[in-house]
Protein backbone atom coordinates (compact mmCIF):
# COMPACT_ATOMS: atom_id res chain seq x y z
CA UNK A 1 0.00 0.00 0.00
CA UNK A 2 1.29 3.68 0.01
CA UNK A 3 2.43 3.75 3.60
CA UNK A 4 5.20 2.90 5.44
CA UNK A 5 5.74 -1.14 6.34
CA UNK A 6 8.05 0.10 9.71
CA UNK A 7 7.10 2.84 12.22
CA UNK A 8 10.40 5.35 12.95
CA UNK A 9 10.75 3.81 16.81
CA UNK A 10 10.30 0.06 16.23
CA UNK A 11 12.53 -0.69 13.32
CA UNK A 12 14.40 3.11 12.60
CA UNK A 13 16.93 1.00 9.97
CA UNK A 14 13.96 -0.48 7.53
CA UNK A 15 11.90 3.18 8.38
CA UNK A 16 15.07 4.60 7.48
CA UNK A 17 15.47 2.64 3.98
CA UNK A 18 11.83 2.92 3.14
CA UNK A 19 11.35 6.57 3.34
CA UNK A 20 14.68 7.54 1.22
CA UNK A 21 13.01 5.31 -1.53
CA UNK A 22 9.47 6.19 -1.15
CA UNK A 23 9.64 9.58 -0.51
CA UNK A 24 11.68 9.39 -4.13
CA UNK A 25 14.93 10.46 -2.60
CA UNK A 26 17.55 7.28 -3.63
CA UNK A 27 16.98 4.35 -5.51
CA UNK A 28 19.62 1.40 -4.52
CA UNK A 29 22.21 0.52 -7.00
CA UNK A 30 23.70 -2.76 -8.30
CA UNK A 31 26.92 -1.93 -6.35
CA UNK A 32 26.75 -2.33 -2.65
CA UNK A 33 27.52 1.48 -0.71
CA UNK A 34 26.57 2.85 -3.99
CA UNK A 35 23.31 5.27 -4.60
CA UNK A 36 21.48 6.90 -7.23
CA UNK A 37 20.24 10.54 -5.76
CA UNK A 38 17.35 11.60 -7.67
CA UNK A 39 16.22 15.26 -8.02
CA UNK A 40 13.88 15.31 -4.66
CA UNK A 41 17.62 14.90 -2.92
CA UNK A 42 19.55 16.52 -5.40
CA UNK A 43 17.26 20.07 -5.21
CA UNK A 44 18.09 19.47 -1.42
CA UNK A 45 21.98 19.41 -1.98
CA UNK A 46 21.58 22.04 -4.95
CA UNK A 47 19.91 24.98 -2.51
CA UNK A 48 22.54 24.51 0.34
CA UNK A 49 25.62 24.46 -2.17
CA UNK A 50 23.63 28.48 -3.15
CA UNK A 51 24.14 29.16 -0.02
CA UNK A 52 27.22 28.07 1.67
CA UNK A 53 28.97 28.77 -2.12
CA UNK A 54 28.10 32.52 -2.14
CA UNK A 55 29.09 32.68 1.78
CA UNK A 56 32.82 31.55 1.01
CA UNK A 57 33.00 33.61 -2.13
CA UNK A 58 32.63 36.44 0.58
CA UNK A 59 35.18 35.07 2.24
CA UNK A 60 37.53 35.53 -0.89
CA UNK A 61 37.27 31.72 -1.51
CA UNK A 62 37.74 30.42 -5.21
CA UNK A 63 36.34 27.47 -6.69
CA UNK A 64 38.61 25.10 -8.86
CA UNK A 65 38.62 21.39 -9.89
CA UNK A 66 41.13 18.93 -9.10
CA UNK A 67 41.28 15.53 -11.06
CA UNK A 68 39.78 12.52 -8.73
CA UNK A 69 42.80 10.68 -10.06
CA UNK A 70 45.51 10.39 -7.53
CA UNK A 71 49.34 9.20 -8.05
CA UNK A 72 50.22 6.79 -5.67
CA UNK A 73 53.51 8.58 -4.54
CA UNK A 74 51.77 11.75 -3.06
CA UNK A 75 49.07 9.87 -1.46
CA UNK A 76 51.53 7.84 0.67
CA UNK A 77 53.79 10.84 1.59
CA UNK A 78 51.57 11.58 4.42
CA UNK A 79 52.52 8.62 6.22
CA UNK A 80 50.67 9.15 9.79
CA UNK A 81 47.21 10.39 8.61
CA UNK A 82 47.23 7.74 5.23
CA UNK A 83 47.60 4.46 7.29
CA UNK A 84 45.00 4.51 9.32
CA UNK A 85 42.95 5.16 5.81
CA UNK A 86 44.78 3.03 3.46
CA UNK A 87 42.05 0.02 3.61
CA UNK A 88 39.71 2.58 2.32
CA UNK A 89 41.53 3.76 -0.86
CA UNK A 90 40.17 2.79 -4.00
CA UNK A 91 42.43 2.06 -7.09
CA UNK A 92 42.27 1.62 -10.54
CA UNK A 93 44.64 -0.94 -12.15
CA UNK A 94 43.46 -1.98 -15.36
CA UNK A 95 42.40 -0.07 -18.93
CA UNK A 96 40.84 -2.33 -21.53
CA UNK A 97 42.12 -5.59 -21.11
CA UNK A 98 45.68 -4.36 -20.43
CA UNK A 99 47.22 -3.79 -16.64
CA UNK A 100 48.46 0.14 -15.90
CA UNK A 101 51.92 0.46 -15.50
CA UNK A 102 51.54 1.99 -12.10
CA UNK A 103 47.95 2.01 -10.21
CA UNK A 104 46.11 5.09 -9.86
CA UNK A 105 44.46 5.78 -6.49
CA UNK A 106 40.73 7.76 -6.58
CA UNK A 107 40.45 10.66 -4.71
CA UNK A 108 39.37 9.83 -0.96
CA UNK A 109 39.94 13.59 0.45
CA UNK A 110 42.24 15.92 -1.76
CA UNK A 111 45.30 17.08 0.27
CA UNK A 112 47.89 15.77 -1.30
CA UNK A 113 46.33 15.53 -5.06
CA UNK A 114 46.67 19.76 -4.07
CA UNK A 115 49.45 20.50 -2.55
CA UNK A 116 52.21 19.53 -5.06
CA UNK A 117 50.55 22.18 -6.70
CA UNK A 118 50.18 24.88 -3.31
CA UNK A 119 54.13 24.23 -2.76
CA UNK A 120 54.74 25.24 -7.14
CA UNK A 121 52.18 28.40 -6.93
CA UNK A 122 53.23 29.85 -3.62
CA UNK A 123 56.52 31.68 -3.68
CA UNK A 124 56.00 35.07 -2.06
CA UNK A 125 54.12 36.42 0.59
CA UNK A 126 51.57 38.05 -1.89
CA UNK A 127 50.80 34.87 -3.20
CA UNK A 128 48.84 34.65 0.23
CA UNK A 129 46.49 33.81 1.30
CA UNK A 130 45.29 31.07 -1.51
CA UNK A 131 41.95 30.42 -0.72
CA UNK A 132 40.42 27.11 -3.41
CA UNK A 133 37.14 25.02 -2.64
CA UNK A 134 35.63 21.76 -4.78
CA UNK A 135 32.82 21.03 -5.13
CA UNK A 136 33.03 17.31 -5.80
CA UNK A 137 32.58 13.29 -5.33
CA UNK A 138 34.87 11.30 -3.05
CA UNK A 139 35.32 7.65 -2.58
CA UNK A 140 36.14 6.01 0.20
CA UNK A 141 35.85 2.07 0.08
CA UNK A 142 34.51 1.37 3.57
CA UNK A 143 33.23 -1.62 4.66
CA UNK A 144 30.94 -1.31 7.95
CA UNK A 145 27.40 -0.68 7.53
CA UNK A 146 26.22 1.34 4.22
CA UNK A 147 23.42 3.60 4.52
CA UNK A 148 22.47 6.12 1.61
CA UNK A 149 24.06 9.46 3.02
CA UNK A 150 25.18 8.65 6.27
CA UNK A 151 27.86 6.49 4.79
CA UNK A 152 28.56 5.33 0.98
CA UNK A 153 31.27 4.72 -0.93
CA UNK A 154 31.09 7.47 -3.07
CA UNK A 155 29.64 10.93 -1.97
CA UNK A 156 29.52 14.52 -2.95
CA UNK A 157 30.78 17.09 -0.59
CA UNK A 158 32.84 20.14 -0.92
CA UNK A 159 36.10 20.95 0.58
CA UNK A 160 38.05 24.04 1.13
CA UNK A 161 41.84 23.67 1.38
CA UNK A 162 43.26 27.69 2.23
CA UNK A 163 47.04 28.63 3.34
CA UNK A 164 47.47 31.53 5.20
CA UNK A 165 51.12 33.52 6.60
CA UNK A 166 50.04 33.46 9.79
CA UNK A 167 48.78 30.53 12.20
CA UNK A 168 45.76 33.62 13.62
CA UNK A 169 44.28 34.08 10.14
CA UNK A 170 44.07 30.13 9.84
CA UNK A 171 42.63 30.16 13.47
CA UNK A 172 39.68 33.06 12.53
CA UNK A 173 38.83 31.25 9.52
CA UNK A 174 38.36 27.46 10.83
CA UNK A 175 35.57 29.08 13.45
CA UNK A 176 34.20 31.48 10.57
CA UNK A 177 33.79 28.09 8.17
CA UNK A 178 31.96 25.89 11.37
CA UNK A 179 29.82 28.84 12.16
CA UNK A 180 28.70 28.54 8.21
CA UNK A 181 28.35 24.94 8.98
CA UNK A 182 26.14 25.23 11.77
CA UNK A 183 23.76 27.61 9.70
CA UNK A 184 23.51 25.03 7.35
CA UNK A 185 22.49 22.65 10.18
CA UNK A 186 20.46 25.43 12.30
CA UNK A 187 19.11 27.72 9.91
CA UNK A 188 18.41 25.41 6.65
CA UNK A 189 17.82 21.95 8.34
CA UNK A 190 16.24 22.95 11.51
CA UNK A 191 19.01 20.56 13.20
CA UNK A 192 20.59 21.81 16.37
CA UNK A 193 24.41 20.95 16.94
CA UNK A 194 26.81 21.56 18.92
CA UNK A 195 30.04 23.40 17.99
CA UNK A 196 33.32 22.18 19.91
CA UNK A 197 36.84 20.66 19.24
CA UNK A 198 37.40 17.06 19.02
CA UNK A 199 39.79 15.30 21.15
CA UNK A 200 43.80 14.29 19.71
CA UNK A 201 42.39 10.70 19.56
CA UNK A 202 39.52 11.66 17.34
CA UNK A 203 40.87 14.75 15.26
CA UNK A 204 42.29 14.45 11.45
CA UNK A 205 45.67 13.09 12.42
CA UNK A 206 46.96 14.76 9.30
CA UNK A 207 46.04 18.27 11.12
CA UNK A 208 46.98 20.50 14.25
CA UNK A 209 43.51 20.54 15.56
CA UNK A 210 39.98 19.94 14.34
CA UNK A 211 36.74 21.34 15.03
CA UNK A 212 33.52 19.67 14.25
CA UNK A 213 29.32 20.79 14.52
CA UNK A 214 27.83 17.29 16.34
CA UNK A 215 24.58 16.20 15.65
CA UNK A 216 22.55 13.67 17.86
CA UNK A 217 20.08 10.68 16.46
CA UNK A 218 17.66 9.92 19.54
CA UNK A 219 16.32 7.18 17.87
CA UNK A 220 19.20 5.50 17.76
CA UNK A 221 21.12 7.45 20.57
CA UNK A 222 23.59 8.32 18.47
CA UNK A 223 26.24 11.24 18.07
CA UNK A 224 26.78 11.81 14.38
CA UNK A 225 29.49 14.47 13.12
CA UNK A 226 27.78 17.35 10.98
CA UNK A 227 30.84 18.82 9.01
CA UNK A 228 34.74 19.56 10.18
CA UNK A 229 36.83 22.72 10.05
CA UNK A 230 40.19 21.26 10.55
CA UNK A 231 43.27 23.84 11.27
CA UNK A 232 46.09 21.73 10.00
CA UNK A 233 49.12 24.08 11.00
CA UNK A 234 52.28 23.37 8.72
CA UNK A 235 52.04 19.88 8.72
CA UNK A 236 51.50 19.40 5.11
CA UNK A 237 53.48 22.59 4.31
CA UNK A 238 56.37 20.75 5.69
CA UNK A 239 55.92 17.46 4.16
CA UNK A 240 55.08 19.44 0.70
CA UNK A 241 57.17 21.89 1.10
CA UNK A 242 54.93 24.67 0.49
CA UNK A 243 56.56 27.93 1.85
CA UNK A 244 56.92 31.38 1.08
CA UNK A 245 59.33 34.61 0.60
CA UNK A 246 57.72 36.47 4.21
CA UNK A 247 58.66 40.18 4.02
CA UNK A 248 61.54 40.04 5.87
CA UNK A 249 62.85 37.62 2.81
CA UNK A 250 63.16 34.62 5.20
CA UNK A 251 61.55 31.16 4.03
CA UNK A 252 58.72 30.63 5.74
CA UNK A 253 55.81 27.92 6.05
CA UNK A 254 52.10 28.39 5.16
CA UNK A 255 49.66 27.83 7.82
CA UNK A 256 47.03 25.57 6.21
CA UNK A 257 43.03 24.72 6.89
CA UNK A 258 40.86 22.37 4.97
CA UNK A 259 37.03 22.16 6.03
CA UNK A 260 34.14 20.40 4.27
CA UNK A 261 30.71 19.16 4.56
CA UNK A 262 29.20 16.49 2.37
CA UNK A 263 25.43 14.79 1.84
CA UNK A 264 25.62 13.14 4.74
CA UNK A 265 23.28 16.56 6.05
CA UNK A 266 20.46 15.47 4.11
CA UNK A 267 20.39 11.78 5.61
CA UNK A 268 20.91 13.23 9.14
CA UNK A 269 17.69 15.63 7.82
CA UNK A 270 15.93 12.49 7.09
CA UNK A 271 16.35 10.70 10.36
CA UNK A 272 15.98 13.93 12.88
CA UNK A 273 12.70 15.44 11.15
CA UNK A 274 10.97 12.40 9.55
CA UNK A 275 8.15 10.40 11.10
CA UNK A 276 5.50 7.73 10.34
CA UNK A 277 4.21 9.11 7.10
CA UNK A 278 7.51 9.39 5.61
CA UNK A 279 9.62 12.91 5.33
CA UNK A 280 9.96 15.84 6.70
CA UNK A 281 10.99 18.46 4.69
CA UNK A 282 12.11 21.73 6.48
CA UNK A 283 10.70 24.10 4.18
CA UNK A 284 14.20 26.37 3.50
CA UNK A 285 15.54 22.97 1.62
CA UNK A 286 11.95 22.15 0.02
CA UNK A 287 12.12 22.01 -3.43
CA UNK A 288 8.34 22.48 -3.20
CA UNK A 289 7.17 24.29 -0.39
CA UNK A 290 3.08 24.02 -0.89
CA UNK A 291 1.37 21.41 -3.06
CA UNK A 292 -2.11 22.50 -4.13
CA UNK A 293 -4.85 19.70 -4.51
CA UNK A 294 -8.13 19.61 -6.43
CA UNK A 295 -10.91 18.02 -3.86
CA UNK A 296 -13.72 18.06 -6.56
CA UNK A 297 -17.37 17.38 -5.39
CA UNK A 298 -19.54 15.24 -7.89
CA UNK A 299 -19.82 18.03 -10.73
CA UNK A 300 -19.83 21.00 -8.66
CA UNK A 301 -18.23 23.09 -10.77
CA UNK A 302 -15.01 21.27 -11.13
CA UNK A 303 -13.65 23.66 -13.80
CA UNK A 304 -13.88 26.66 -11.30
CA UNK A 305 -11.70 24.36 -8.40
CA UNK A 306 -9.24 23.74 -11.24
CA UNK A 307 -8.85 27.22 -11.90
CA UNK A 308 -8.85 28.54 -8.41
CA UNK A 309 -5.51 25.77 -7.56
CA UNK A 310 -3.58 27.09 -10.79
CA UNK A 311 -4.51 30.94 -10.06
CA UNK A 312 -2.87 29.76 -6.43
CA UNK A 313 0.37 28.46 -7.56
CA UNK A 314 0.23 31.06 -9.93
CA UNK A 315 0.05 33.76 -6.93
CA UNK A 316 2.45 32.10 -4.30
CA UNK A 317 4.69 31.56 -7.22
CA UNK A 318 4.95 34.97 -8.08
CA UNK A 319 5.85 35.95 -4.57
CA UNK A 320 8.46 33.45 -4.25
CA UNK A 321 7.35 30.40 -3.06
CA UNK A 322 8.06 26.65 -4.41
CA UNK A 323 4.02 25.74 -5.02
CA UNK A 324 2.97 23.12 -7.79
CA UNK A 325 -0.53 21.91 -8.24
CA UNK A 326 -1.42 17.97 -8.23
CA UNK A 327 -4.06 17.92 -11.42
CA UNK A 328 -3.92 14.43 -11.85
CA UNK A 329 -7.23 13.16 -12.88
CA UNK A 330 -6.84 9.16 -12.06
CA UNK A 331 -5.43 9.73 -8.20
CA UNK A 332 -7.83 10.67 -5.50
CA UNK A 333 -7.50 13.70 -3.11
CA UNK A 334 -6.70 11.20 -0.33
CA UNK A 335 -4.02 9.08 -2.38
CA UNK A 336 -2.47 12.75 -2.94
CA UNK A 337 -2.12 13.96 0.87
CA UNK A 338 -0.99 10.26 1.04
CA UNK A 339 1.83 10.14 -1.32
CA UNK A 340 2.84 14.37 -1.17
CA UNK A 341 3.07 13.34 2.72
CA UNK A 342 5.61 10.74 2.27
CA UNK A 343 7.92 13.26 0.01
CA UNK A 344 7.46 15.69 3.00
CA UNK A 345 5.87 18.65 1.66
CA UNK A 346 5.74 21.15 3.95
CA UNK A 347 2.68 22.58 3.48
CA UNK A 348 -0.74 20.94 1.30
CA UNK A 349 -3.42 23.52 0.22
CA UNK A 350 -6.91 22.11 -0.49
CA UNK A 351 -9.68 23.55 -2.46
CA UNK A 352 -12.82 21.76 -2.48
CA UNK A 353 -16.50 23.17 -3.54
CA UNK A 354 -16.75 25.22 -0.24
CA UNK A 355 -13.73 26.84 -0.28
CA UNK A 356 -14.31 27.97 -3.72
CA UNK A 357 -17.78 29.58 -2.22
CA UNK A 358 -15.94 31.55 0.65
CA UNK A 359 -12.53 32.36 -1.72
CA UNK A 360 -10.75 30.53 0.87
CA UNK A 361 -8.46 27.38 1.09
CA UNK A 362 -7.43 24.85 3.36
CA UNK A 363 -3.67 24.68 4.99
CA UNK A 364 -2.31 21.58 6.23
CA UNK A 365 0.72 21.69 7.78
CA UNK A 366 3.18 18.77 7.15
CA UNK A 367 4.97 18.87 10.48
CA UNK A 368 2.41 18.52 13.09
CA UNK A 369 -1.00 18.39 10.85
CA UNK A 370 -2.97 21.14 11.81
CA UNK A 371 -5.61 22.69 9.13
CA UNK A 372 -6.01 26.19 9.31
CA UNK A 373 -9.16 27.90 6.67
CA UNK A 374 -7.64 31.37 5.04
CA UNK A 375 -8.79 33.46 3.22
CA UNK A 376 -7.38 33.56 -0.82
CA UNK A 377 -7.09 37.45 -0.10
CA UNK A 378 -4.35 37.33 2.16
CA UNK A 379 -2.82 33.96 0.63
CA UNK A 380 0.83 35.28 0.27
CA UNK A 381 1.84 36.65 3.86
CA UNK A 382 -0.71 33.60 5.64
CA UNK A 383 1.49 30.71 3.57
CA UNK A 384 4.84 32.66 3.89
CA UNK A 385 4.08 32.79 8.10
CA UNK A 386 3.17 29.11 8.10
CA UNK A 387 6.32 27.84 6.24
CA UNK A 388 8.57 29.99 8.46
CA UNK A 389 6.97 28.21 11.90
CA UNK A 390 6.68 25.08 10.43
CA UNK A 391 10.74 25.83 9.92
CA UNK A 392 10.77 27.23 13.28
CA UNK A 393 8.78 24.52 15.02
CA UNK A 394 11.14 21.62 13.60
CA UNK A 395 14.06 23.08 15.08
CA UNK A 396 12.27 23.52 17.94
CA UNK A 397 11.13 20.45 18.44
CA UNK A 398 14.21 18.62 17.71
CA UNK A 399 15.75 20.67 20.16
CA UNK A 400 14.04 20.04 22.52
CA UNK A 401 14.17 15.93 21.64
CA UNK A 402 18.33 16.44 21.59
CA UNK A 403 18.09 18.08 25.26
CA UNK A 404 15.89 15.86 26.48
CA UNK A 405 18.92 12.77 25.72
CA UNK A 406 21.45 14.61 27.08
CA UNK A 407 22.88 13.32 30.44
CA UNK A 408 24.84 14.97 32.30
CA UNK A 409 27.36 12.61 34.58
CA UNK A 410 29.77 11.97 37.20
CA UNK A 411 30.77 8.64 37.64
CA UNK A 412 31.54 5.46 35.21
CA UNK A 413 28.33 3.88 36.79
CA UNK A 414 26.19 6.74 35.70
CA UNK A 415 28.57 7.12 32.38
CA UNK A 416 27.11 3.66 31.62
CA UNK A 417 24.17 3.39 32.58
CA UNK A 418 23.17 6.77 30.09
CA UNK A 419 25.21 4.64 27.60
CA UNK A 420 22.81 1.89 27.91
CA UNK A 421 19.81 4.36 27.68
CA UNK A 422 21.42 5.90 24.03
CA UNK A 423 21.92 9.33 25.90
CA UNK A 424 24.15 11.97 24.62
CA UNK A 425 26.62 12.02 27.60
CA UNK A 426 28.27 15.12 28.94
CA UNK A 427 31.26 14.34 31.50
CA UNK A 428 34.26 15.85 33.27
CA UNK A 429 37.67 14.55 31.46
CA UNK A 430 40.57 14.26 32.68
CA UNK A 431 42.25 14.96 28.48
CA UNK A 432 44.19 11.91 29.18
CA UNK A 433 44.29 10.23 25.83
CA UNK A 434 44.88 6.74 27.50
CA UNK A 435 41.89 7.16 29.37
CA UNK A 436 39.92 7.50 26.48
CA UNK A 437 41.33 4.62 24.85
CA UNK A 438 40.24 2.88 27.76
CA UNK A 439 36.60 4.17 27.61
CA UNK A 440 36.37 2.67 24.26
CA UNK A 441 37.61 -0.76 25.22
CA UNK A 442 35.66 -0.84 28.17
CA UNK A 443 32.56 -0.49 25.74
CA UNK A 444 32.89 -2.16 23.28
CA UNK A 445 30.38 -4.58 21.96
CA UNK A 446 28.25 -5.07 19.07
CA UNK A 447 26.44 -1.97 19.34
CA UNK A 448 30.12 -0.66 18.99
CA UNK A 449 32.28 1.06 21.56
CA UNK A 450 31.55 4.73 23.31
CA UNK A 451 33.49 7.64 21.84
CA UNK A 452 34.43 11.03 22.46
CA UNK A 453 32.39 13.16 20.18
CA UNK A 454 33.68 17.01 20.89
CA UNK A 455 34.76 18.92 23.58
CA UNK A 456 31.98 21.79 23.44
CA UNK A 457 32.92 25.35 23.05
CA UNK A 458 30.70 26.46 25.12
CA UNK A 459 32.03 24.70 28.80
CA UNK A 460 29.81 24.47 31.76
CA UNK A 461 30.62 25.88 34.90
CA UNK A 462 33.83 22.76 36.23
CA UNK A 463 34.21 23.03 40.03
CA UNK A 464 37.38 23.16 41.63
CA UNK A 465 38.10 19.37 42.50
CA UNK A 466 35.54 17.93 39.70
CA UNK A 467 37.37 14.03 39.34
CA UNK A 468 36.90 12.50 35.50
CA UNK A 469 34.21 9.97 34.99
CA UNK A 470 36.58 7.33 33.86
CA UNK A 471 39.60 7.93 35.46
CA UNK A 472 38.97 9.73 38.69
CA UNK A 473 41.96 12.26 38.12
CA UNK A 474 41.33 15.73 37.89
CA UNK A 475 38.69 16.76 35.50
CA UNK A 476 39.97 19.18 32.98
CA UNK A 477 37.14 19.93 30.57
CA UNK A 478 33.24 18.76 30.14
CA UNK A 479 33.38 16.35 26.46
CA UNK A 480 30.87 14.73 24.99
CA UNK A 481 30.49 10.94 24.79
CA UNK A 482 28.57 8.50 23.29
CA UNK A 483 28.17 5.51 20.36
CA UNK A 484 28.09 7.48 17.18
CA UNK A 485 27.93 6.78 13.63
O1 LIG B 1 37.89 16.01 6.61
C1 LIG B 1 38.49 16.76 5.86
C2 LIG B 1 37.92 18.02 5.32
C3 LIG B 1 38.17 18.19 3.87
C4 LIG B 1 39.52 17.73 3.40
N1 LIG B 1 40.02 16.52 4.04
C5 LIG B 1 39.92 16.53 5.48
C6 LIG B 1 40.53 15.29 6.15
C7 LIG B 1 40.14 13.99 5.49
C8 LIG B 1 40.61 12.82 6.37
N2 LIG B 1 40.58 11.58 5.59
C9 LIG B 1 39.45 10.82 5.61
N3 LIG B 1 39.35 9.69 4.94
C10 LIG B 1 40.40 9.22 4.19
C11 LIG B 1 40.29 8.00 3.47
C12 LIG B 1 41.34 7.54 2.71
C13 LIG B 1 42.54 8.29 2.62
C14 LIG B 1 42.67 9.50 3.31
C15 LIG B 1 41.59 9.96 4.11
C16 LIG B 1 41.67 11.21 4.85
O2 LIG B 1 42.67 11.92 4.84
Amino acid sequence: GLGLSFTKDENFGEWYSEVVVNSEMIEYYDISGCYILRPWAMSIWEIMQIFFDAEIKKMKVKNCYFPVFVSPGVLQKEKDHIEGFAPEVAWVTKSGESDLEVPIAIRPTSETVMYPYYSKWIRGHRDLPLKLNQWCNVVRWEFSNPTPFIRSREFLWQEGHTAFATKEEADTEVLQILELYRRIYEEFLAIPVTKGRKSELEKFAGGLYTTSVEAFIPNTGRGIQGATSHCLGQNFAKMFEINYENDKGEKAMVWQNSWAYSTRTIGVMVMVHGDNKGLVLPPKVAALQVIVIPVPYKDANTQGIFDACAATVETLSDAGIRAEADLRENYSPGWKYSNWEMKGVPLRIEIGPRDLANNQVRVVRRDNGDKTDISRVFLVEQVKGMLDKVQQNLFDVAKQKRDACIEVVKTWDEFAKALGQKKLILAPWCDEEEVEKDVKARTKGEMGAAKSLCTPFEQPELPEGTKCFASGKPAKKWTYWGRSY
